[in-house]
């Protein structure tokens, strides 16, 4: 197609999709966001009265008091058969099934024979791949701050500990897939590869998600299980965040699977407690890898007071050490700091 016709024809398209998202109560900016394999996605802005209409959609932007959203738009016409009949309604089902949780809003959804339209919370911020590194040009020094990593790997086993208790794997877990909004809120998205663990427990065998994140038995083209392929994934996470680089970057699964089973290089200056829960986490047998809540329980996800308490707790002997312990890994912690 000749460049000036496939400019008409774009502008056409983008022209179908304003008065689309009109007749659904938005406004369609021209800022375009990010984009997908087959999707792009804009800034819009939620009309009064489709605020007057969605309750969820109203409540949530006035307390953030503008009316911004991220729409994400797939064309359904273009896209694979297969990712328009399996990706993206599970990308919808799992958004749906866990839209409760802070860290991830999917406001509403509408589509028509071409295109499909997910309205999402905008993440103004980018995404944290980005963030960890202009924070690492900032600070001349590779990867985020442990504060900060904290702060934000709280925010994001919050997410994922969500997904797992309704029964959603997510299965691309990655830098790119976790958004900030303006508030440096985490957002987790990108549930196209996310699955429905109907029985807990039960085994999945697709490979999903990028090399570079994958657990070694996923690698090894075993069935694996989502909830414990998710935890070596926010290890992988953490190790990022915290080093400001990967901790196995092969592009060949066996090459990567050798790196795995070499001991992982830390810088001097990490915490001794980081380095423990990255380790837990990288575990190459998924069974020994920490689950989810011996996660947000350990020591390093403490704030630094409570962490301070938790080490001379360690110290002390007997029932009494033991139910201290009990209610800081319940996050009791009111009980803990005055008794
Ligand atoms: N809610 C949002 N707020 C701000 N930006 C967003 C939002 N959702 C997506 N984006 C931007 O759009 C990009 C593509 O979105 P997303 O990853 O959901 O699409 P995708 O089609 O699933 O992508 P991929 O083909 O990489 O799997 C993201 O990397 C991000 O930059």
């Amino acid at each position: 197609m000749k460049s000036s016709t496939k400019r008409d024809s774009n502008r056409r398209a983008f022209m179908d999709q304003v008065r689309e998202c009109w007749d659904n109560g938005y406004l369609l900016s021209s800022k375009k966001i990010g984009s997908g394999a087959f999707s792009k996605v804009y800034l819009g802005y939620a009309t009064h009265e489709r605020m007057r209409q969605n309750y969820k959609l109203s409540s949530d932007l006035r307390a953030k008091r503008h009316t911004m959203v991220a729409i994400k738009i797939i064309s359904t016409a273009e896209a694979p058969l297969e990712y328009s009949r399996k990706f993206l309604p599970r990308e919808i089902y799992s958004l749906n099934a866990t839209y409760k949780h802070l860290n991830i809003q999917l406001y509403e959804t509408y589509r028509n024979s071409q295109r499909s339209y997910l309205v999402l919370e905008l993440a103004s911020r980018g995404d944290l791949l980005e963030h960890i590194n202009a924070t690492s040009d900032r600070r001349c020094c590779p990867g985020l701050e442990e504060e900060e990593a904290r702060r934000l790997f709280r925010q994001l086993v919050s997410a994922v500990a969500h997904c797992h208790n309704v029964g959603i794997v997510h299965r691309d877990l990655k830098c790119e897939n976790i958004l900030l909004d303006d508030q440096g809120f985490v957002k987790l998205t990108d549930f196209g590869f996310a699955n429905r663990t109907a029985v807990k427990n039960s085994l999945l065998s697709t490979f999903c998600g990028s090399v570079a994140y994958t657990a070694p038995e996923i690698l090894m083209s075993k069935k694996y299980n989502g909830e414990q392929a998710d935890l070596w994934s926010l290890g992988v996470i953490l190790y990022a965040m915290v080093t400001g680089k990967l901790p196995f970057k092969e592009r060949q699964p066996h090459k990567m699977l050798h790196l795995m089973r070499q001991s992982l290089a830390f810088r001097p200056s990490l915490s001794q407690e980081c380095q423990d829960l990255i380790q837990g986490l990288l575990q190459l047998r998924p069974r020994a890898r920490l689950g989810l809540q011996q996660v947000a329980s350990h020591c390093w996800m403490l704030p630094a007071s409570h962490a301070l308490f938790h080490n001379v707790l360690s110290a002390m002997p007997g029932t009494e050490e033991k139910s201290l312990k009990s209610d800081l890994a319940s996050g009791n912690f009111s009980h803990t700091l005055t008794s």
